[in-house]
């Protein structure tokens, strides 16, 4: 039983209101009092339109799961349209609009770079990403698979010199494209000046040279004659090289460089929900702590690197001399947004009327929101917003009356903290497919205040399967990534986006790149983020953050946006094309395939998830390449695995044969982990396998095939279970 504190007709659970009294209200010029009435208020107001909405999310999904059944063998594409107007599932589309929000930062507006993402509960990860906006470009290739290890350059020993000269080389060739000399390549320069407020560069055979367009050389750091730091700016984004002849690699380069270090995560993420495991007050409390923590900066993490035990601290702003002598500052530390949970899981933290646990996504917008007024009053050791500005991504909303009440929130919320209208900026996920087909009018609910629009393509491809679930049997997990709808959504997004005014307001954001240890392939493919439009991507690291970063110096998304045009025609019915397979013909082998991964991606990160409250995990797939997986991954695995048990392409005792033999692979896998619970010990009382067969065998049951609602409550379950152990 919770410890509570009585407050008005809330109940408060003592973790939460210590927190918030002690720790997130002083200095923000609320009393505890008028907080917690007002939190009260908003509660009683909101609470019971959240609970309608959700409502209406399954009354849809019972109609659209009674149609696909009466229409199996008369199916109409007309037919279907019309039901889904009729359903209110296509809403009647805006008349043109542009989003005219204000006071959003450089970072969203004018600049075009990564968005990396990071659990908020894991403070050592979270101070990386913090930090993340500059990365050394030396050790992302020389650490990852963006170097091959081909002609003796496997990374070796200390240092292997040869796997060195290849990263020097795509440095030198970097700089070759994005900083060109007039008449040589950087490989022939031996030293770098500033001379007459110009770069100007030595080479090999005495003579001097330039840069083809000077304005790039923006500062530098050191002596004008020798710099340390050389500082320049591409496609609004920057980069240094880094001078010392003194150190081992700078030793190594005829021009003494020993790195370059790019611009990087110009925004992270710090994650409350899908990389996240947090089900009650205690765990709350502890993400809203770092949350706390990162705004005033004071947040640390204390670890082991080279035998030492090191503290991580927040970095501060860097500066430089411009060329005309004037101080410049740059920012040291990405711009951070929260992502809030979203409209659907309540959580016993707080509790209202008889009871009631209250809607968590309204939790986390007061909570985090308080906190970040801290940033507003500038009583923490950094600023995160220059402009004034908080930044809540939302996630997993349906349609335009599901934006609407989180555009009322938001408003709740800036009158309970006292804040100016619209000082809460929201990303908007598009992730769900009733959102995709009415993005137009989702984004006009918060035209005011939308910063951001973004693909969230995993959670959209469970969304897929789950309201397509009684269509058919749906094609296997990786013919998805180009499937029709999945295609015909990205663009349309883009198009949508640019259409509403985004280009100078707000960003267009592509997805995740889900394969964080397969580097050269994201070198390869994540470039086509920006070609079709997106001035941010999202990245799994800050390396993977570095390594995006050349793709926005590659090439100008200003220039790739201003060639869209508002052009929708077929997108709509293409997004309409659920991916069903028609008269599959799937040997046993491949299907056998399909469920062996899916079910070794499942137990892989649910036995982390429950048994230890990892909520983000890099997750082996059979063919051992390590998977970012999460709980939109889980939706796309547990949902594909029920869809094919529905429509009879296995068995269930097929698919729990293959559960508890890839639950064996899984307790195999971690064997190096001393706190870790083995399933296959016992299938029966291990809750991380029962909380995977639920998933699975329960899928068709789950809001929108949603695995929060079994996770949670397994997770509380295995912590009951682990407290009476421990107390045994
Ligand atoms: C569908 C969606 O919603 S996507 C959004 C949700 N997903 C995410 O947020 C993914 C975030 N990424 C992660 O959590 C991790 O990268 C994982 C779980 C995928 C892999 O983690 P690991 O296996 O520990 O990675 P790995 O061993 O390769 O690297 C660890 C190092 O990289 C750093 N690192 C890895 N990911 C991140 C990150 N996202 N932010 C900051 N630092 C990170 C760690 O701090 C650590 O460095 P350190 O030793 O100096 O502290
Ligand atoms: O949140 C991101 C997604 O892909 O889902
Ligand atoms: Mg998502």
């Amino acid at each position: 039983m919770k410890d509570y504190v009585k407050v008005g007709n809330l109940q408060v659970a003592s973790v939460l209101f210590e927190f918030v009294n002690m720790k997130a209200l002083p200095g923000t010029g609320l009393s505890n009092e008028k907080f917690w009435q007002g939190f009260e208020a908003l509660i009683e107001e909101l609470a019971p339109k959240n609970k309608a909405l959700i409502n209406r999310r399954a009354e849809i999904q019972t109609k659209l799961n009674n149609w696909y059944k009466d229409h199996q063998n008369n199916f109409d594409f007309e037919k279907y349209i019309a039901f889904l107007q009729q359903i209110g599932y296509l809403e009647t589309e805006v008349e043109d609009y542009e989003i005219t929000t204000e006071n959003a930062d450089d970072e969203i507006v004018l600049q075009a770079g990564p968005q990396l993402v990071v659990p908020v509960n894991n403070a050592r990860y979270a101070i990386n990403a913090a930090n993340a906006r500059w990365g050394s470009l030396y050790d992302a290739l020389y650490g990852t698979d963006a170097i091959s290890d081909e002609d003796g350059a496997k990374k070796e020993g200390k240092y292997n010199p040869v796997r060195g000269g290849k990263v020097i080389a795509f440095g030198k060739q970097f700089l070759d494209e994005v900083i060109p000399l007039k008449n040589t390549s950087h490989k022939e320069v031996t030293q770098y000046s500033i001379i007459g407020g110009k770069l100007t560069v030595t080479l090999s055979n005495g003579k001097t040279d330039y840069l083809l367009d000077d304005n790039k050389l923006v500062g530098y750091h050191g002596k004008i004659e020798s710099p340390e730091t050389l500082l320049f700016q591409n496609n609004g984004l920057h980069f240094e090289i880094k001078i010392d002849p003194t150190h081992p690699i700078g030793a190594s380069d005829r021009a003494g460089v020993k790195d370059i270090i790019m611009e990087s995560a110009l925004t992270t993420i710090m994650d409350f929900e899908d990389s996240v495991a947090a089900v009650d007050a205690e765990d709350k409390v502890e993400v809203y702590s770092n949350w706390l923590g990162l705004i005033k900066g004071d947040l640390t993490a204390s670890l082991q690197k080279g035998g030492k035990t090191i503290t991580r601290t927040l970095h501060p702003d860097r500066s430089y001399n411009s060329l005309s002598g004037d101080a410049i500052t740059l920012p040291g530390r990405s711009l951070l947004f929260v992502r809030n949970v979203g409209h659907l899981m309540t959580n016993n933290a707080v509790l209202y009327q008889e009871g009631q646990e209250i809607p968590e996504g309204i939790m986390d917008g007061v909570i985090t929101g308080l906190i970040s007024k801290h940033d507003l009053l500038g009583t923490g050791q950094y600023k995160n917003s220059n402009k004034g500005s908080v930044y809540i991504v939302k996630p997993k909303m349906h349609g335009s009356e599901e934006v609407a009440f989180a555009n009322q929130l938001f408003d709740r919320i800036e009158d309970l903290l006292e804040l100016k209208r619209n000082t809460l900026k929201i990303g908007v996920m598009d992730e769900e497919r009733r959102t995709s087909l009415n993005l137009k009018n989702c984004i006009y609910q918060v035209k005011e205040r939308l910063v951001f629009i973004n693909t969230g393509f995993l959670d959209r491809t469970g969304d897929e399967m789950h309201t397509s679930m009684e269509a058919g049997a749906m094609i296997r997990k990786n013919d998805m990534k180009s499937s029709t709808w999945l295609e015909a959504y990205e663009l349309s997004n883009v198009v949508v986006g640019v259409g509403a005014g985004l280009p100078g307001r707000a960003q267009i954001g592509k997805g995740m790149w889900a394969m964080p240890d397969l580097m050269a392939d994201m070198l390869k493919q994540k470039v086509g983020h920006l070609k079709a439009g997106a001035n941010t991507a999202w990245v799994p690291s800050p390396t993977a953050a570095t390594l995006h970063a050349l793709h926005y110096h590659q090439i100008d998304v200003k220039d790739v946006q201003q060639k869209f045009t508002n052009a929708r025609e077929g997108l709509r019915d293409s997004i309409l094309t659920f991916p069903v397979a028609k008269n599959p013909t799937w040997s046993e082998e491949e299907i056998q395939q399909e469920l062996d991964n899916n079910a070794q991606g499942i137990l892989g990160y649910v036995v982390r998830w429950v048994e230890q409250g990892v909520g983000c995990s890099k997750v082996l797939d059979i063919n051992n390449v390590g998977l970012m997986e999460d709980r939109a991954t889980l939706r796309i695995s547990s949902q594909h695995m029920t869809n094919w048990l529905h429509h009879g392409i296995c068995t269930k005792e097929q698919l729990l044969d293959t559960l508890k033999r890839m639950a064996k692979v899984v307790d195999e896998q971690n064997v190096g982990d001393s706190s870790y619970r083995s399933m296959a010990t016992d299938y029966d009382n291990s809750v991380a396998f029962q909380a995977a067969c639920e998933l699975v065998f329960e899928g068709r049951n789950q809001p929108s095939g949603y695995t929060e609602p079994i996770l949670h409550r397994r997770r509380i379950e295995a912590k009951a279970k682990q407290r009476i152990e421990a107390n045994k």
